[in-house]
């Protein structure tokens, strides 16, 4: 299944990435719902990723995308919520195989460490990629504790 709506958020250390992430998701026609912040006033990042894990554990959305500026504390404050499996990427190998073999819900990016045009790379395998469960569906589900 095509997973179509994704929720987006960062720090503010990823407005522009974030934002040009969002504008090449709409242009896909991916159903994108950018949940902030707008400005780049200094903000925290775990209110962010804790938004946006609710937004996809909530149904509100399939899939997460979001954002800091090593994309590393937004993650962690994502994987907090119960029913969130997120990563972060900085190779489209690991994009594609945090969905493929761990089932991930939500993709993280630095935006201190990635480029424009490799965090666009990730996004992509990272959305085209379907979960192949079985041996991985055991191990995912262990994850849930
Ligand atoms: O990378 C981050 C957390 O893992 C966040 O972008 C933080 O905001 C960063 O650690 C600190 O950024 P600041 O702009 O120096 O406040």
């Amino acid at each position: 299944m095509t997973q179509k709506r994704i929720v987006l958020s960062s720090d503010h250390a990823a407005i522009d990435l974030r934002q040009a992430i969002a504008k090449h998701l709409t242009q896909q026609g991916y159903d994108v719902t950018d949940i902030g912040p707008v400005t780049t006033e200094s903000t925290h990042y775990p209110l962010h990723g804790k938004a946006a894990a609710e937004h996809v554990v909530s149904g509100q959305s399939d899939l997460g995308i979001i954002l800091c500026g090593t994309g590393q504390g937004i993650m962690m404050a994502a994987n907090k919520v119960p029913g969130i499996r997120c990563g972060v990427c900085m190779d489209t190998f690991s994009a594609k195989m945090i969905r493929a073999h761990n089932n991930a819900n939500m993709l993280s990016i630095g935006a201190r460490i990635v480029g424009e045009s490799l965090a666009l790379e990730l996004v992509d395998a990272f959305l085209a990629t379907e979960f192949e469960g079985g041996r991985h569906a055991t191990r995912a589900d262990m994850i849930e504790g």
